[in-house]
């Protein structure tokens, strides 16, 4: 596998704040990427330094095996921004011909207009549109382009439940046509879905890089629920268990090490029923290492 994106020592600072410290991250190519971070962390100044908007005046970042902002760069990448572009006087289609135009092998607009399900507004104006419609045509705009490197800012904000779920859709076939793609979300959950991997940014540096499945690994919380006529007690002293609660059959632990404590309830397993186990979520695990200080 090829490198997408380099970056080597990145620091960035605008006037009188420092926001990127000392950056090194591969992301390779065909990689779903997911950027997350609380407010404020430098997601949106990393991906406009990766694009060429901000320019670091060093040779920190590499993509697609050039500088950013150079010309081949422009040709193979795009980008679904966080605020949509306003324009007035400019009908849907218009709006994602202009793109197709732009670009040097472009995918057929009608084809993009169809697949994405926006035929019915097609011949609407821009201005007319509600704020998720704006998000599904901005993310028209970006793919018909074609890119191999595609930056998606906070993609599914305002969308409904069902456009959300077709966007997903979509990210995924891209997915299978090798598309590099990088994603900054606060919806934790989707990211947690659909990332190969992620890095969480704080206070302008990576607090950690790679798969979902190892940062849980190392976050073993987690909660054990079924119905049982056994007694309580026979729970709280379970390795692992850090409290077990009781409401009538029901019985809730929770656990600080959910293999360990598995181990332990194999031998009861013929009286336990209905037995959910929930992992710690992306979302507690960050919130865990954004608030503590966790390393
Ligand atoms: N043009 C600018 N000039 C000076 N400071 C800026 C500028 N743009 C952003 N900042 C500051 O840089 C820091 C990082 O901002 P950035 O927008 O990159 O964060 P973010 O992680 O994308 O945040 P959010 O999740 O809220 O979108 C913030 O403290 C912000 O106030």
């Amino acid at each position: 596998m090829t490198a997408a994106i380099q970056l080597k020592n990145l620091s960035f600072a605008y006037p009188n704040k420092r926001v990127l410290d000392h950056l090194n991250l591969q992301i390779q190519s065909g990689e779903i990427f997911g950027l997350v971070g609380p407010n404020g962390a430098g997601k949106t100044t990393l991906l406009n330094l990766i694009q060429g908007i901000l320019s670091s005046h060093n040779h920190a970042i590499t993509v697609l095996d050039s500088q950013p902002g150079s010309t081949i760069v422009k040709e193979k990448v795009a980008t679904m921004f966080q605020d949509d572009l306003q324009i007035n006087n400019v009908k849907v289609n218009e709006f994602i011909k202009l793109f197709a135009a732009q670009a040097t092998h472009p995918k057929n607009p009608e084809t993009v207009i169809k697949e994405l399900g926006l035929s019915d507004i097609q011949n609407q104006l821009m201005n007319k549109l509600s704020g998720g419609q704006r998000r599904k045509v901005s993310f028209a705009s970006a793919i018909v382009s074609n890119p191999q490197l595609l930056f998606l800012d906070e993609p599914t904000v305002g969308m409904d439940a069902e456009t959300r779920q077709n966007f997903w859709r979509y990210i995924e076939k891209l997915r299978q046509q090798n598309v590099t793609i990088v994603i900054t979300s606060h919806y934790l959950e989707e990211i947690q879905k659909v990332a190969d991997r992620i890095a969480i940014l704080q206070d302008g540096q990576f607090r950690y890089v790679g798969t979902w499945q190892t940062l849980q690994s190392h976050h073993d919380n987690g909660q054990f629920n079924f119905n049982t006529q056994l007694e309580r007690s026979l729970f709280t002293h379970l390795p692992a268990v850090e409290s077990a609660t009781q409401t009538d059959a029901n019985m809730t632990l929770i656990s600080n090490d959910t293999d360990l404590t598995l181990k332990a309830l194999l031998p009861f397993i013929d009286q336990l029923h209905d037995i959910t186990i929930t992992r710690e979520s992306l979302e507690s695990i960050f919130l865990e290492m954004t608030n503590k200080g966790d390393h």
